[in-house]
């Protein structure tokens, strides 16, 4: 599964949107998006500049916070409480990690649920998490690029055997409600789950997302399984201009020959993520205009 190219076609869809909004209601209907940065994490600079050139691409204005890593708790605080103010702000992504001095919890909570394009507000997971109530504002841009993906591809997950591998708030756990809604059997597999080669084996659709490099083998696939790879792991490569190079969860060449589909790193994923970012921007925007 191409997500480069299926996260490329989601632009072009969002910016066909965006260009309507702003014909119909004029400039004060484009959306925008606020992100923070705090510090100067090279990773974290290269996903902010990722975020920043597909807004541009798409004619979403987007507002850079860069702060120094000495910020503190209670400016950080302040500068989510302006954001939650301004009228052209109609989404508000604060990059994590954060440094270590600061209560991530606090700042994420701090932000406005209708701007949380992110989803990791506890209201927006709550909602969530249960069925046949209030639905969230935002679903987390990572598990809905997930779904995304393999809804385009025509991966049907209803009343399969879906095994979830990670369960962090902002994409296993997510991950697994939305795939649960969807009627899949879900099984959450994490560091101390006993045997999860041998889960694996009954998957229908493997989900990896446990931040290990190549830690699913080919041996644990099920012939023609569905591979959905969220990993993102920087190992050394002096090849490389940067000096390292991105392998997922998933050994890539080996467990290529037996699924039916599968996810590349890069390629795969992360690019659908930052694409779900835009979408749920427009949808913020739109929450604040009349209809048309
Ligand atoms: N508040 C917050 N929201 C996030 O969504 C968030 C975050 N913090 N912190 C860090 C993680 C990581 N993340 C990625 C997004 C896209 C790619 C991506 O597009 N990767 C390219 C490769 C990029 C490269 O070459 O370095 C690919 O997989 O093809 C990767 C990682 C969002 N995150």
């Amino acid at each position: 599964m191409d997500g480069k190219a299926t996260a490329a076609a989601v632009r072009g869809e969002v910016a066909a949107e965006v260009a309507r909004l702003v014909d119909a209601h004029g400039e004060t209907a484009r959306p925008g998006l606020a992100v923070v940065i705090v510090g100067e994490r090279k990773d974290s600079q290269t996903y902010v500049r990722a975020k920043r050139r597909a807004c541009e691409e798409v004619g979403i204005s987007s507002f850079g916070f860069e702060l120094p890593e000495e910020t503190t708790q209670e400016a950080l605080q302040d500068v989510v409480r302006e954001l939650n103010a301004r009228q052209d702000v109609h989404g508000i992504l604060v990059q994590l990690p954060l440094p270590e001095h600061i209560d991530d919890e606090k700042v994420l909570d701090g932000i406005e649920i209708g701007k949380d394009v992110d989803g990791f507000h506890p209201l927006n997971i709550g909602r969530l998490c249960m069925s046949g109530r209030t639905p969230p504002l935002f679903v987390p841009c990572t598990p809905k690029g997930c779904v995304e993906l393999m809804d385009r591809y025509g991966v049907d997950v209803e009343g399969k055997n879906v095994v979830v591998i990670g369960r962090s708030n902002i994409v296993g756990l997510p991950l697994a409600m939305l795939l649960l809604h969807r009627n899949a059997t879900v099984t959450i597999c994490h560091s101390r789950t006993r045997d999860t080669s041998a889960k694996v084996k009954e998957a229908d659709i493997v989900v990896a997302a446990c931040g290990i490099p190549k830690f699913v083998d080919k041996s644990w696939l099920k012939k023609d399984a569905v591979v959905v790879d969220v990993g993102i792991n920087a190992v050394d490569d002096p090849s490389k201009k940067r000096g390292y190079r991105l392998v997922g969860d998933v050994d890539y060449e080996g467990a290529a020959e037996v699924a039916s589909f599968i996810t590349p790193v890069p390629g795969g994923v992360g690019p659908m993520t930052i694409a779900m970012l835009l979408t749920n921007t427009v949808e913020a925007c739109k929450r604040h205009l009349p209809a048309k």
